[in-house]
């Protein structure tokens, strides 16, 4: 067998309501991300459903996804709000993730995205305002109270959805409350997201497929990492980050699945399969970015992301004699992972897989 180190998934969307398996059709026939999202869909349709659920609702939902993706190997998993939109929800759903770290076994990084699109009836100055004024106020409130521990700090930085000023005051503001920068930037337009993440020295900059030279030598420089999602790329049939470009010229790439109503991939060792086919990353840098880079990218690169001597003892046991079949074998993962171990217990021990 093969032993690697669990894997971190460093960006996912996984708590919300109502799926959009009939926008996926509209996508397939032509329409694009943005079409749908402004003609209602998309985002708002899971915000909408999202506002309706239930604290526990969401709860039960989370586990089932969670659950698939510590079967799929990962460890360690960023979750994001985001489907909220408003204070309420916004923090009912950082109070499920909250509920869900203190009693499942898979790590979790928590990342408030409030600013992950414009909610409907407001312009982006009044959600911007609404944003530093109301909810992050009401979030610092309760994380001084002990009821929430929030990591990161999140904007959907996007040409129709938060510019680049509106994304630096919201940034700006969550870095003074502590939070670590990690947001969404240069998807489907070039917004010079990546020279904006190096000037606030943000840990991470997700998405990027539309990332100029000058970005990609800013980020270089800052030491702010490139969390690339394949799925993504995949679905919306977007041009694929450059990965290659980012690699050779010394940026910190980890992957995501960027989990989400969009893009329904709870599975890192197929993200890892994109990566290489589609990104052209070799096996070897795959496996780092889903591991200690993507550890990195959460700010949690000296606890997690490899097998050392002082660090948490999350690890994979692998039914094959090389590891590179958990990325070779599309798929496969279901039936290559014998066992899950984090903190060093086993959490999952796998009947499909047959014993040597
Ligand atoms: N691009 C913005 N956010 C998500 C999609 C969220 C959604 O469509 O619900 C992403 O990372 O792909
Ligand atoms: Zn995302």
């Amino acid at each position: 067998m093969c032993v690697i180190p669990g894997l971190i998934d460093a960006h996912s969307h996984p708590v919300w309501a109502g799926d959009r398996v009939h926008e996926f059709a509209l996508k397939l026939a032509g329409a694009t991300y943005m079409e749908v999202h402004q003609a209602g869909g998309g985002i708002h349709f899971t915000v909408t459903h999202t506002r309706q659920a239930s604290a526990d609702q969401l709860l039960s939902s989370l586990t089932q996804r969670l659950g698939r993706m510590l079967r799929s190997g990962t460890t360690l998993v960023e979750c994001k709000s985001g489907y909220g939109l408003d204070l309420d929800t916004e923090l009912k759903m950082l109070m499920v993730i909250e509920r869900a770290r203190r009693s499942l076994d898979i790590g979790i990084s928590s990342t408030y995205c409030g600013a992950h699109a414009v909610p409907k009836g407001k312009t982006v100055a009044e959600a911007t305002e609404d944003i530093i004024k109301v909810q992050l106020p009401a979030l610092r409130e309760k994380m001084e109270q002990g009821e929430l521990s929030v990591d990161n700090i999140d904007v959907f930085c996007e040409k129709g959805v938060f510019d680049l000023d509106s994304s630096r005051a919201i940034l700006q503001a969550g870095k003074d409350m502590g939070l670590q920068i990690n947001f969404h930037g240069d998807e489907l337009h070039p917004m010079n997201s990546a020279q904006l993440g190096a000037e606030l020295n943000a840990l991470a900059i997700s998405h990027l497929e539309e990332v100029t030279n000058d970005g990609i030598a800013a980020m270089a420089k800052a030491g702010t990492s490139a969390v690339l999602l394949p799925t993504t790329a995949y679905i919306l049939r977007l041009p694929q980050p450059r990965a290659r470009d980012m690699l050779d010229r010394g940026v910190i790439v980890a992957l995501g699945s960027d989990f989400n109503p969009n893009a329904y991939c709870c599975s890192m060792p197929m993200v890892m399969h994109l990566a290489c086919v589609n990104m052209r990353m070799t096996m070897n840098e795959a496996l780092v970015a889903a591991t200690i880079n993507a550890a990195y990218a959460l700010g949690l690169s000296q606890s997690h992301g490899s097998l050392e001597v002082g660090k948490q003892g999350d690890l994979l046991i692998l039914n094959s004699s090389r590891w590179e079949h958990l990325i070779y074998q599309f798929g496969g993962h279901q039936e290559l992972i014998k066992y899950v171990i984090i903190k060093g217990n086993v959490v999952y021990e796998n009947d499909k897989v047959m014993d040597l």
